[in-house]
């Protein structure tokens, strides 16, 4: 079932082709017979609630009732992932062969790079992103790498003011030995690295490294370090009235393509380091402003059709990738409706099994796939290339001319001037003040989308409703690599924070189940609807978790015996879901204990981040709490790390997320054990069949929060403090029970 996108053009000057997956009807077919099934399930759930005999089963029944149509709600939406997913395949090679793709030809790149937290994210770190872009296989005069600081960290600067010494030596380094880690600490920590010209290198690293991580621990920079009578000067805006939150823009060029060279006399790209106005009195939409900054910014210096957004920990991990996006980028049956091509996240460091899911194989790989066969994947707010215009226009412009002279700030005029001008640099700062975007669009109908705490898949969906189209461009060799968080209250946090994100989507005036079907087409909607309702995994998963165990304690029958047919539904509807799960999951590079591992994150985020998120957000719209962007850690602790290469799970924080698992890690053992004693002893244990199922499954998948609250010893296992509030919270759920059932 090959479909080429290129149909019509000669082979060898298509730059890519598409294929839709072979197993399609599979998929179909298998939905049809499911959804039988969960119309049958609902049939015999409505019997199962007339006949029974009490109150308090009638309810619990009610209560299982409403998980499974949350559950059959979310299983509907995520059919339109399995209609019909697309791999594509491009072929770069081509590009500098046919006609009108000479490389003179091909459009400039900016380059953006966010951070937020020097204590978080260590400019080390966002030094080698840096760098591993500067280095792409792309004409350097073509490349402008932008920093954005949030943290306004003069810290940051001076790592990047090294960066810029480095890059002289690392450029052509990479080229001349082609080298394909063009991350420098990946590079050196590879076993391709191998002596000669490397140590020369290698100790030029070190001591960019050791400068930088001097200047971090001791929290400011010696004079000697500082070089120039410029940069004196520049350290000075800190001297006065600085803080974090309240400071004015500072916009640096640390280098410049026309002027400055490398150790071979070759063109540097350009590097600018911004950190946006702040102040107390006027939000900064997080990752979002400083995005539109970005945007606004780079508009006003280099103003590269192409844009690459990048978070501050993913590198790049293969330099041809801004070549495969061009193959999509220059494709004329698709480009004036292009909005971005997006690559997978994948990260660095995953443990042998990825205990905590940390690939989200359907995020980031299964469901953007699904979503390419329609109008393309979310937006995954890293390792993504933008075409600049969708920034600036709600809907793709018919023909695409593109007019930017508006009083958006957007200019497109180019200029010769250099970005060093005091002009141009006046231009810079004034659309980088908290005031520019007063009165304007940006944050609503430009640039990225304000109001969620997911401004990716927010600024995605809004993208597709106006009719953009999008690419996942997947190459074999991942073309970023990022971090992961590596102890589960990290993961939670992370995830808490999304579901946020997403919620605040979902109840937008915009929401997908609306506007989306309205504008975009019923699967994309479908697609973001399923992201959008996110958190209400927290639903089923919580109920789930604690009700037909508790009943199983008490001995209240909820579900067919094994003699009666109807159990061989449930055993349909469990099994092959699962069943589909794994498949997808495996061709999708997977093996069965990460699946198995995935599948119980899968629970564990229903019952702690999209729960939580869940309370959090109502919490804010009636105004009791407020939340705001949480920065993932990327510091490594090597005891931390050792738990996690070890794939032990770390619940060493006294986190509420713990009490919740902790609680339902009881619960479960408890009836487990009583329910299989008492179903024994009174010869029921047919009728609770299902329920002791649930339960042995659930505590199957409990193992690491037993061994952790007993037998570990380390720094990782669960608090004593977490214990006692977990065995206190499973007794008031039993006594509550008890007085239920009893009376
Ligand atoms: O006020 C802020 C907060 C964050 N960031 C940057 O945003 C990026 C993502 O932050 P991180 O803490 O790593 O969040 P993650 O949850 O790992 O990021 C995922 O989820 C975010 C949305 O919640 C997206 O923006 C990211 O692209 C996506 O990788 C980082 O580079 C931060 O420096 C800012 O620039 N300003
Ligand atoms: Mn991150």
């Amino acid at each position: 079932m090959a479909a080429s996108e290129g149909a019509g053009q000669k082979p060898a000057t298509v730059l890519n082709t598409a294929e839709v997956d072979p197993l399609v009807h599979l998929n179909r077919a298998h939905a049809v017979v499911y959804s039988c099934a969960l119309l049958a399930l609902l049939y015999h759930r409505a019997l199962s609630i007339l006949d029974s005999p009490t109150l308090p089963s009638s309810l619990l029944l009610l209560a299982l009732t409403f998980a499974d149509l949350v559950l059959a709600f979310m299983w509907a939406l995520a059919q339109a992932f399995r209609w019909r997913p697309v791999r594509r395949r491009e072929f770069p090679e081509r590009l500098a062969g046919a006609a009108g793709r000479r490389e003179e030809d091909w459009p400039a790149l900016d380059v953006f790079i966010c951070t937020a937290d020097p204590y978080k994210e260590p400019p080390v770190s966002v030094v080698n992103t840096a760098l591993s872009a500067m280095a792409f296989d792309y004409p350097a005069q073509k490349v402008s790498v932008y920093v954005s600081d949030d943290a306004g960290s003069q810290l940051t600067l001076f790592a990047f003011m090294e960066a810029a010494r480095f890059a002289g030596h690392w450029l052509p380094f990479c080229r001349d030995q082609g080298i394909a880690d063009r991350c420098p600490e990946a590079y050196f920590g590879s076993p391709a690295a191998t002596g000669g010209h490397d140590d020369e290198i290698k100790i030029m690293y070190q001591r960019m490294k050791g400068r930088i991580e001097g200047v971090l621990e001791k929290g400011s920079i010696d004079a000697e370090y500082v070089v120039s009578e410029e940069e004196v000067e520049i350290f000075k805006k800190w001297e006065t009235g600085f803080s974090r939150q309240e400071h004015p823009s500072i916009i640096q060029v640390l280098l410049e393509s026309s002027k400055d060279v490398d150790i071979s006399g070759h063109p540097l790209p350009n590097l600018i380091y911004v950190s946006r106005e702040k102040s107390k009195t006027s939000p900064h939409h997080f990752k979002a402003g400083a995005l539109n900054v970005l945007i606004r910014v780079s508009g006003v210096m280099t103003n590269a059709p192409m844009v690459l957004t990048s978070d501050c920990d993913m590198y790049s991990n293969d330099p041809e990738a801004p070549k495969r996006a061009l193959c999509y980028l220059l494709d004329p049956s698709m480009s004036s409706k292009l909005a971005y091509v997006q690559f997978p996240q994948r990260f660095r460091g995953i443990n042998k099994h990825d205990i905590y899911g940390g690939e989200l194989k359907h995020l980031y790989q299964i469901h953007p796939q699904g979503m390419d066969g329609f109008q393309g994947p979310y937006y995954l707010g890293s390792a993504n290339f933008f075409s600049r215009t969708c920034f600036y226009y709600s809907s793709p412009p018919s023909p695409a001319s593109p007019d930017l002279t508006s009083s958006n700030g957007c200019s497109t005029e180019s200029h010769n001037n250099s970005i060093r001008s005091d002009m141009v640099l006046k231009k810079a700062h004034e659309v980088a003040s908290c005031s520019y975007e007063k009165g304007t669009k940006w944050g609503s109908t430009l640039g990225i989308r304000y109001g969620s705490l997911s401004e990716d898949h927010h600024t995605g969906y809004h993208l597709h409703c106006k009719g953009w189209v999008s690419v996942f461009c997947d190459p074999p060799r991942p073309a970023f690599l990022g971090d992961v968080p590596i102890t589960l209250n990290d993961v939670l946090s992370q995830n808490k924070r999304w579901s946020i994100g997403l919620l605040q989507v979902a109840f937008s005036k915009c929401s997908p189940l609306t506007l989306g079907v309205r504008e975009g087409s019923l699967p994309m909607a479908m697609c973001y609807a399923r992201y959008a309702y996110w958190a209400s995994w927290c639903i089923p998963m919580s109920i789930y978790a604690v009700l037909p165990q508790i009943a199983l304690a008490y001995q209240v029958p909820l579900f067919p015996k094994v003699s009666n047919r109807w159990f061989y539904l449930y055993a349909y509807l469990f099994l092959t879901a699962y069943a589909q799960d794994c498949v997808e999951f495996i061709r999708a590079q997977g093996t069965i204990r990460m699946w198995w591992n995935d599948q119980r994150m899968w629970m564990i985020r229903g019952v702690t981040s999209n729960l939580f998120g869940v309370i959090q957000f109502f919490l804010e719209k009636v105004g009791i709490s407020g939340f705001g962007f949480n920065v993932t850690s990327k510091v490594i602790d090597d005891k931390q790390t050792q738990r996690y290469e070890g794939g032990s799970f770390d619940f060493g924080a006294e986190s509420s997320f713990f009490v919740s698992l902790g609680t339902i890690a009881t619960v479960n053992l408890v009836s487990l054990v009583v329910g299989i004693a008492r179903s024994w002893t009174q010869g029921a244990i047919q009728d609770m069949a299902i329920q002791v199922l649930i339960s042995g499954f659930v505590v199957v998948n409990c193992w690491p929060i037993y061994e952790a609250s007993v037998l570990r010893g380390d720094e990782g296992r669960v608090p004593a403090k977490v214990i006692r509030s977990s065995v206190l919270f499973a007794g008031a759920l039993f006594s509550v029970a008890y007085f239920v059932f009893s009376v």
